[in-house]
C-alpha cells in the first residue's frame, strides 16, 4: 500500500552552523496493508523526521513515496489534499496535538470541515457517538485542552484523526508522556481501534514490549537507515545485526 524507494531527508543548518543532517538516509520498505508495523531505534535516529515525511508534513531531498500507485512526494498541496485524509498523524506531546485556544469540540469539528465530510449537525452527532469508543465522555467537548489530562487529549486526538476515515495511521510515540498506569489504559484503545477499524499503522514507540504486543512487523533504523525490517516474529526470534540482538535480549529479560 505504501513502498517507500531510496527516501533521504536532509536538514541544512543556516550560517554560521553550516553543517547539514540527514537523518533519514536511503530508506526503502514497503508498509503491509491493514497490519501494524512498529518503527523502533534509538532515540534520534530519524524515526520522526521518517514519519513526518510520510505524512506529508516535511519535504523530501530525494527518492520516492508511493502510495497505491502515486508519488506523493511529486504532487503539489492542493495534489495532497486527499491524501492528508487517507494518511493521518497522532504525535508525542499531548499539549501540542490540539490548538489550546479553542475548545476540543470545535477541534474536532475541524477536519469534516476542512476535508468537507459532512454538514456542522451530522459532524457533531458523528462526534458524539463516536465518545464512548475512546473512553470520553460529553463533557469533555466544552474544555479547553489545558482542562483536560494528557491521556484524555491523546483519545482526542485519536478520535479526531479516525474521524477522516485513514488507511494509515502513524503513531508518533502516543503513549510515551503518559503516566505508566494511563499508558496501559492507551494500549487497550490501540488495541481496540486495531480489531475495529481496518487500517493500517505504523507505530513508532520506545516501549519495545509494545511494539512486541501489537506490531505484526517490524523496521530497526539506526543512524537514518532500515537495518532490519520483516515479521516481528522472525526479527526477534532470529536477529541478525547486533542492534537487533540487543533489543531481541532486552525484550527477554524485560528491559528497553
Ligand atoms: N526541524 C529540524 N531541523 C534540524 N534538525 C532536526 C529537525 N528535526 C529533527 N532534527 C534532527 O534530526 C535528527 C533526527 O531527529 P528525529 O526527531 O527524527 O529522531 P527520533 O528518532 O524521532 O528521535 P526521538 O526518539 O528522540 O523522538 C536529530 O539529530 C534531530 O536533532
Amino acid at each position: 500500500m505504501l513502498k517507500l524507494t531510496n527516501v533521504t531527508k536532509t536538514y541544512g543548518r543556516s550560517w554560521p552552523f553550516s553543517q547539514k543532517i540527514t537523518p533519514v538516509q536511503e530508506v526503502s520498505f514497503s508498509l503491509h496493508a491493514k497490519k501494524t508495523t512498529g518503527l523502533v531505534g534509538k532515540s534520534g535516529c530519524g524515526k520522526s523526521t521518517l514519519a513526518r515525511c510520510i505524512a506529508g508534513l516535511q519535504p523530501i531531498d530525494s527518492g520516492h513515496i508511493v502510495y497505491q500507485d502515486v508519488s506523493l512526494n511529486q504532487l503539489s498541496f492542493r495534489e495532497w489534499l486527499p491524501y492528508r485524509r487517507k494518511i493521518q498523524m497522532v504525535f508525542q506531546h499531548p499539549d501540542t496535538a490540539l490548538n489550546p485556544k479553542k475548545k476540543i469540540l470545535e477541534s474536532l469539528k475541524e477536519p469534516f470541515r476542512l476535508h468537507r465530510i459532512l454538514p456542522e449537525r451530522e459532524a457533531v452527532q458523528k462526534i458524539r457517538e463516536s465518545l464512548a469508543f475512546f473512553g470520553l465522555t460529553e463533557d469533555i467537548l466544552s474544555r479547553y485542552p489545558h482542562q483536560v489530562s494528557g491521556g484524555q487529549i491523546q483519545r482526542v486526538a485519536l478520535l479526531r484523526a479516525l474521524s477522516l476515515q485513514p488507511e494509515l495511521l502513524i503513531l508518533d510515540e502516543p503513549t510515551s508522556m503518559l503516566d505508566v498506569s494511563v499508558q496501559a489504559q492507551m494500549i487497550q484503545l490501540l488495541q481496540k481501534i486495531q480489531r475495529e477499524f481496518s487500517l493500517s499503522m505504523l507505530f513508532i514507540t520506545h516501549d519495545i514490549h509494545l511494539i512486541n504486543a501489537i506490531s505484526d512487523h517490524l523496521l530497526i533504523m539506526k543512524e537514518g537507515r532500515i537495518l532490519e525490517q520483516g515479521s516481528t516474529q522472525t526479527i526477534f526470534s532470529n536477529p541478525v545485526h547486533s542492534e537487533t540482538k540487543k533489543i531481541a535480549e532486552s525484550l527477554k529479560i524485560g528491559l528497553f
